[in-house]
């Protein structure tokens, strides 16, 4: 199958490579069409339904799968809150949601003020590009959960459900 994942971001696009590794899987950029940092599951999960859809829309595609990250309140805290959806050429729309923790107040506040995760990750661990490597979840986890392997296990919630109705 010809899969597209709207993202170059190697912790995703190597997560749905390992999920569909039988399978033709491109990386193309699209648009979230929403802010660069989500910040409900609505917005979250908006984006990946919109990249999803770009995805499917792509010649010869046949299934279009988004990958997309923000982060959502519970009460007075912030939770890290990834979405994924997949959209097959009958337009079926599959979602699914992966692991979630809370973040510290430092880094609460500064979502706050409106700096986006992937800056302020990058100044936590004084390193580069954390959210193209093991992500906040990997760092906050202590590295027993990388970013790649969260976004593993949805587009394995994603594949299930689109296999079930394959049958
Ligand atoms: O190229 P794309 O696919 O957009 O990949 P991205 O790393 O920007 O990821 P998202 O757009 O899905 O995430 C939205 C924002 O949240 C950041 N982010 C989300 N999850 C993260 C994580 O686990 N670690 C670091 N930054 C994260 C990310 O850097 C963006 O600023
Ligand atoms: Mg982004």
């Amino acid at each position: 199958m010809k899969i597209y994942i709207g993202s170059t971001n190697p912790t995703k696009v190597e997560a749905v490579k390992r999920v569909f590794s039988n399978d033709d899987v491109s990386s193309v950029e699209v648009e979230s069409k929403v802010a660069a940092q989500p910040f409900s599951d609505e917005e979250t999960l908006e984006g990946a339904v919109n990249r999803a859809r770009e995805c499917a829309i792509m010649k010869k595609s046949e299934l279009g799968i988004g990958l997309e990250g923000g982060v959502m309140e519970i009460d007075d805290d912030l939770f890290l809150c990834n979405w994924g959806v997949l959209v097959d050429q009958k337009e079926n729309v599959y979602r699914a949601s992966g692991a979630r923790i809370p973040l510290p107040d430092e880094i609460k506040e500064g979502l706050k003020t409106g700096r986006e995760l992937g800056e302020l990750m990058d100044a936590y661990a004084s390193s580069a590009n954390v959210s193209k490597h093991e992500g906040a979840i990997g760092i906050f986890t202590n590295g027993v959960i990388k970013r790649e392997e969260m976004f593993t296990h949805v587009v394995k919630l994603l594949k299930g459900q689109w296999e079930r109705d394959q049958q």
